[in-house]
């Protein structure tokens, strides 16, 4: 197998993004920076504006007015292909992965749309191992239960070889039981990849654990910044999740 060559380590700049949809504005001049190798939790109650914010990030949705960086290069707007050849990937809120296709097939093909070596699979498997995916390996995707379809779809987005991660709830849908498998895969991609991760979460105790710094989203507007403890203190932050009947989970207590 031939070396994979190591991305550039490289910063994420949200500036001032806003977009609108037709005349709606959902989301409005949010600016923050992801170091390499950080780790930035983002809250907020639903329809905050996080999963557009995940996608105008990744390269789905153009921006309306400012800009994403990676880097040098812009990257909103940018086909997630070409943004994923450059390191960038994002998870998503439901599983993703490929019915009719094994396990080994989904990863194969992660790793294929991102333009790497198949090497790659190399350095995951310890967490294919942790997972339980090893042993599934020639099933089909969907008839494996919920929890491993969406470790699975969280590791295919780490056979990417990504340098910038962003997880859209990544521990949606699992059992309270299951979600330590987050810790794990977040603390595997930062040590074996330097991945810098954008963890968009519902799940207060698993922001708590993790992000030094969060952001918290309300209305598209970016309200708060701080620690997990510092920013769910703020009347303001509490007066968005009790105003936008968040209660999923019963996570969002504070
Ligand atoms: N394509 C679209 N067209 C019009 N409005 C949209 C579109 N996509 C999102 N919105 C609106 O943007 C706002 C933010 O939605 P978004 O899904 O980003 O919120 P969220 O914070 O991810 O919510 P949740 O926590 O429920 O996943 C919502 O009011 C939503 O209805």
């Amino acid at each position: 197998m031939t070396a994979v060559p190591q991305l550039p380590a490289e910063a994420l700049y949200a500036e001032r993004m806003s977009k609108s949809f037709g005349g709606l504005k959902v989301f409005h001049d949010v600016s923050f920076t992801l170091q390499p190798g950080g780790l930035l939790g983002v809250i907020g109650p639903n329809g905050a504006g996080k999963t557009t914010m995940i996608n105008i990030i990744s390269g789905r949705l153009a921006a309306s007015s400012g800009q994403v960086r990676l880097g040098e290069t812009r990257i909103d707007g940018r086909p997630v292909y070409d943004n994923a050849g450059r390191g960038l990937v994002r998870s998503f809120q439901q599983t993703a992965t490929f019915s009719g296709h094994s396990v080994s097939d989904n990863l194969r093909s992660a790793v294929r749309f991102a333009r790497r070596d198949l090497s790659v699979l190399e350095r995951l498997a310890p967490l294919l191992e942790q997972f339980g995916l090893v042993e599934n390996w020639n099933r089909h995707a969907e008839v494996l239960p919920y929890g491993l379809q969406k470790m699975l779809g969280l590791t295919m987005a780490l056979a990417t070889q990504p340098r910038i991660l962003l997880l859209d709830e990544p521990a949606a849908g699992l059992e309270k039981s299951e979600r330590s498998n987050i810790d794990a895969y977040v603390g595997f991609a930062q040590r074996e990849f330097g991945c810098g991760v954008l963890l968009v979460e519902h799940d207060m105790e698993l922001i708590r654990r993790l992000c030094p710094e969060v952001i918290v989203l309300d209305g598209g507007r970016l309200i708060a910044t701080g620690s997990p403890d510092e920013v769910l203190n703020r009347k303001d932050v509490i007066d968005a999740y009790l105003g936008g009947g968040d209660e999923e989970d019963g996570d969002a207590e504070h």
